[in-house]
């Protein structure tokens, strides 16, 4: 499969008042998994539409395959792109089946791939209901098989998981898994981000409609000043011992407990300390180490007053 790239170069858009997107750079492709993550309002829809082709930057460009996302060209190569929006619109009166049928031949994909595309999202045993006795996840496990017809090479998925049970999730994680083992780009947009955290390959903090922060998850993380935590398991008695013997980096607090010593680090000091507490042998039993969360992550860098 060709890789197929996307980049966004110094793009801005405006609705009234409101600066949806400022400057917002960014490359997409190498089948890649793309966490898009920010607040309310943050710009991530604008982006994706900007992607899609279906708005325009008010200065900026985007690319696709390193021309301009217009003109026939991008008409075509739009055929290799799945689209899951926020809010999958359908048609109540027909049946699932029906529906994708439509949405085949909008892709100029073969009706044939239907009902594979309804079973591979769990949704074969209803292909003959009316959507509109459909529930909220079946809705939405519609709205994903309307993104596998015509095998994509580039899906946007805004908020996909909305409304899916935790089998639901799973399930389409899986999928993206085997979409991705195919070498297809998969962007997301969740704000549920201990779902996307150890999921995705790279990471784009959106807040105010500039880009906060990008990379892997161990990027942000050394980029953040959020404290990585160690829980210390030790032998009875030895606990203050085990505390002196670790006072302390600059950027570290320890925590006495009754058998347990607790350390809250700066990110480059967790490996230092690491290797002071195995030199302390048997003192030590256990010990669990608990990196920032996601969720701390984008609070620092994405939330409305991210400090970082
Ligand atoms: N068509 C439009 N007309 C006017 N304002 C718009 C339009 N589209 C987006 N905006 C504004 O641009 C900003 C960014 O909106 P966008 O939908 O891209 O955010 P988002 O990050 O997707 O938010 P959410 O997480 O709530 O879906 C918001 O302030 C929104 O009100």
């Amino acid at each position: 499969m060709a890789d197929y790239r996307i980049e966004v170069r110094k793009a801005s858009c405006r609705f009234g008042d409101v600066q949806a997107l400022d400057d917002v750079s960014l490359a997409i492709g190498g089948g890649q998994m793309v966490g898009l993550i920010g607040h309310n309002g943050a710009g991530k829809s604008t982006l994706f539409k900007l992607m899609l082709g279906l708005a325009r930057p008010d200065s900026g460009e985007v690319l696709v395959d390193g021309a301009p996302a217009s003109g026939e060209r991008f008409r075509q190569a739009r055929r290799r792109i799945g689209y899951l929006p926020e809010s999958f619109a359908t048609w109540d009166n027909l049946t699932g089946s029906e529906v994708l049928g439509l949405f085949a031949d909008l892709k100029g994909v073969p009706r044939a791939q239907v009902m594979d595309v309804l079973m591979r999202v769990g949704l074969a045993h209803a292909a003959g209901r009316r959507v509109g006795g459909y529930s909220k996840g079946m809705r939405q496990r519609l709205g994903f098989a309307q993104v596998l017809l015509g095998a994509p090479e580039l899906v946007f998925l805004d908020e996909p998981t909305n409304g899916l049970d935790p089998e639901g999730i799973h399930d389409f994680y899986r999928i993206l898994r085997e979409l991705q083992a195919g070498g297809t780009t998969v962007v997301i947009t969740s704000h549920i981000l201990a779902d996307i955290q150890d999921r995705v390959d790279q990471l784009v903090i959106l807040r105010g409609g500039r880009v906060a922060a990008q990379g892997t998850l161990a990027e942000l993380r050394a980029a953040a000043t959020e404290h990585a935590h160690i829980a210390l398991r030790v032998r009875t008695g030895a606990a203050a011992d085990v505390a002196n013997a670790l006072a302390a980096g600059d950027d570290a607090a320890i925590e006495l407990r009754a058998d347990s010593v607790r350390i809250a680090c700066a990110p480059r000091h967790k490996m230092p300390l690491l290797a002071r507490i195995a030199a302390l042998g048997d003192a030590v039993l256990d010990l669990t180490v608990q990196d920032a969360s996601l969720e701390q992550l984008f609070l620092g860098f994405g939330g409305k007053h991210g400090t970082h």
